[in-house]
């Protein structure tokens, strides 16, 4: 396995994105982990972060990470990022089927994703076992994609837990309480010099 994918909104990355990442990086050891930032995830609000934000956000805490890279092929094609379309694009790149880095939680939902079928066949996951839900993915992955196989078409990876997530950091910011620690101190300085989030919210 050369490269993974690993999609999302990044709005902010937090440290839960970083540590799934590097415990896939860790056991499956391929050449590279690649953020892809959306431009607009599908089935999500606008972001409230810009699309550059979010793309230097994630630059500034992989920097320098062996094996983390940032690419801006979602944010290039502009419109709304969908799965398929980066996976078709990934796979006429490369002559194979590209490999996706996914938490549970979200593949949960691939029947609403567009083209799941399509989908299916173009690309492999990996996804990461957040929250112990590893038998809610295969019950839900056999009821709804019973062509799927397992270590075939998609792997499920134990990763460490680490609960927060980018919603739970605007809830916070938005009623004053401290995200120190919940994202990379790197980004800090970009948050406060962008003015994303105010020093205040960013105290220990
Ligand atoms: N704490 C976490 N641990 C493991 N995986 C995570 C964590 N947070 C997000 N992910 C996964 O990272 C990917 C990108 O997620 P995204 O950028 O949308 O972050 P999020 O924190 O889930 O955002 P939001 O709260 O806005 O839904 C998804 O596949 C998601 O399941
Ligand atoms: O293609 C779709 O329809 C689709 C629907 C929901 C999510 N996704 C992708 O899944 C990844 C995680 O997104 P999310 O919203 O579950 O955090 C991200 O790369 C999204 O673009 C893709």
């Amino acid at each position: 396995m050369r490269k993974i994918f690993f999609g999302g909104s990044f709005d902010p990355v937090h440290i839960g994105h970083l540590v799934v990442a590097r415990d896939v990086l860790e056991e499956l050891k391929p050449d590279k982990i690649i953020f892809v930032p959306a431009f607009q995830a599908p089935l999500k609000e606008p972001h409230q972060a810009t699309p550059q934000e979010r793309f230097e956000m994630l630059s500034i805490a992989t920097e320098g990470v062996k094996g983390f890279e940032v690419s801006h092929m979602e944010i290039k094609r502009g419109g709304i990022s969908y799965t398929v379309d980066t996976a078709q694009e990934l796979f006429i790149n490369f002559g194979e089927r590209p490999t996706f880095l996914v938490g549970a939680d979200s593949i949960l939902s691939l029947h609403m994703w567009k083209q799941p079928q399509k989908l299916i066949r173009l690309a492999v996951f990996i996804i990461a076992d957040r929250n112990k839900r590893a038998e809610d993915v295969r019950n839900y992955l056999r009821a709804n994609f019973p062509e799927l196989k397992e270590e075939r078409d998609f792997y499920i990876l134990k990763t460490r837990n680490i609960d927060v997530s980018s919603t739970e950091i605007r809830n916070r910011v938005k009623v004053g309480k401290s995200i120190k620690w919940l994202v990379p101190e790197s980004v800090e300085s970009y948050i406060l010099e962008k003015g994303l989030y105010t020093k205040e919210q960013l105290r220990a």
